[in-house]
C-alpha cells in the first residue's frame, strides 16, 4: 500500500425514496482508497455497506456527493453508456453468490470480461492461461460451475473479476458462503492477486477474521462511517477488531 489516493470519497449520500418514507442508506461518506490498499468494510444489518460498492462500482446513483478516480471527477460516470465503460476500465467485482455463467465452463467464464472489451482469441488464451494457473484452476479449466465446490466457483469468480487487471476490486461477502479453511484460501488467493496485479481492494464482511488481512478497517453504523482501525499484522488483529466494533454497537449484534 503506499499514499497514492486511486478514490476520494466526500460527503457521499444515499437516499432511496420508499412508500415508507425516505432510507438513508449513505449518510455523508468521506474516505479514500489508497494504491494497493485492502480496506475492509464491516457495520450492522442495513448499515450501508453494499449501497456504497453499488456506488462506486456505478450501479446506483447517489444522491449527493462527490468521487474522484486518480484525483478527477468522472463526468457522467453514473449515466450509461459511461457508466458501462467506467466499470469495464476500473473494476471488478466480486459477490458472496459468485455469479457464474452456469453453463459455460470455467475458462469461459473467466475469459468473458475480455471477450466482451474484444480482445483477440490468442491474447485471450494467454491471460486465461496464467489466471488458471494464479487460482489454481487449471486442472478444473472445461468443468462447469456446478462441478465444482464454493471455494473453487469463489476462485473463478475472482479469476474473472480481475482478468483485466482493473484498479479496483469490489468485493461483496466473497467468503460469506464459505467455511473456515475455504475462507483462508480465497482470502490469500486475494491478496496474492493484490500483490501480483498492483490491485486496491474494498471487501465488505461481517468476519473479523477476514477483516484481519485488510491494511485498515471503517465500521459502518446507520450509513455513517463510525470509526476506523488501521491493522497492525503483528498484534492480537482479529480480538482488537472485534472488541472495537463491540464497543461501537454496544450490544448490538453484528
Ligand atoms: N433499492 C432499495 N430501495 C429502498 N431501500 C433500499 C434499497 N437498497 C437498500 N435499501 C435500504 O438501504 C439501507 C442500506 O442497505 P444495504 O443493503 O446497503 O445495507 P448493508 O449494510 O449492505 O446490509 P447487510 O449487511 O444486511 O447486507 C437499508 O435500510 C436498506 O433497507
Amino acid at each position: 500500500m503506499n499514499d497514492e489516493k486511486i478514490l476520494s470519497v466526500k460527503d457521499l449520500s444515499k437516499v432511496y425514496k420508499t412508500d415508507g418514507g425516505d432510507v438513508r442508506a449513505l449518510d455523508n461518506i468521506s474516505f479514500d482508497l489508497y494504491k494497493s490498499e485492502l480496506l475492509a468494510i464491516m457495520g450492522t444489518s442495513g448499515s450501508g455497506k453494499s449501497t456504497l460498492l453499488n456506488v462506486l462500482g456505478a450501479m446506483d446513483e447517489p444522491t449527493s456527493g462527490e468521487i474522484k478516480l486518480n484525483g478527477k471527477v468522472e463526468e457522467d460516470m453514473f449515466k450509461e453508456p459511461k457508466a458501462t465503460v467506467y466499470r469495464r476500465e476500473n473494476v471488478g467485482f466480486v459477490f458472496q453468490s459468485f455469479n457464474l455463467l452456469k453453463d459455460l465452463s470455467v475458462e469461459e467464464n473467466i475469459s468473458m470480461p475480455l471477450l466482451l472489451r474484444g480482445d483477440g482469441a490468442e491474447k485471450i488464451k494467454i491471460q486465461v492461461d496464467k489466471m488458471l494457473g494464479v487460482t489454481g484452476l487449471t486442472n478444473w479449466r472445461k468443468h462447469r460451475p456446478v462441478e465444482l465446490s464454493g471455494g473453487q466457483q469463489q476462485r473463478v469468480a475472482i479469476g474473472r473479476a480481475l482478468i483485466t487487471s482493473p484498479p479496483i476490486v469490489l468485493a461483496d461477502e466473497p467468503t460469506g458462503n464459505l467455511d473456515f479453511n475455504t475462507s483462508t484460501d480465497i482470502l490469500k488467493t486475494i491478496l496474492q492477486m493484490k500483490e501480483q496485479y498492483n490491485q486496491s481492494i474494498i471487501i465488505v464482511t461481517h468476519d473479523p477474521s477476514v477483516a484481519s488481512y485488510a491494511d485498515r478497517v471503517l465500521f459502518f453504523h446507520d450509513g455513517k462511517i463510525v470509526s476506523e482501525f488501521v491493522c497492525n499484522k503483528d498484534d492480537k488483529d482479529i480480538d482488537m477488531i472485534l472488541s472495537d466494533f463491540r464497543l461501537i454497537l454496544s450490544g448490538e449484534t453484528i
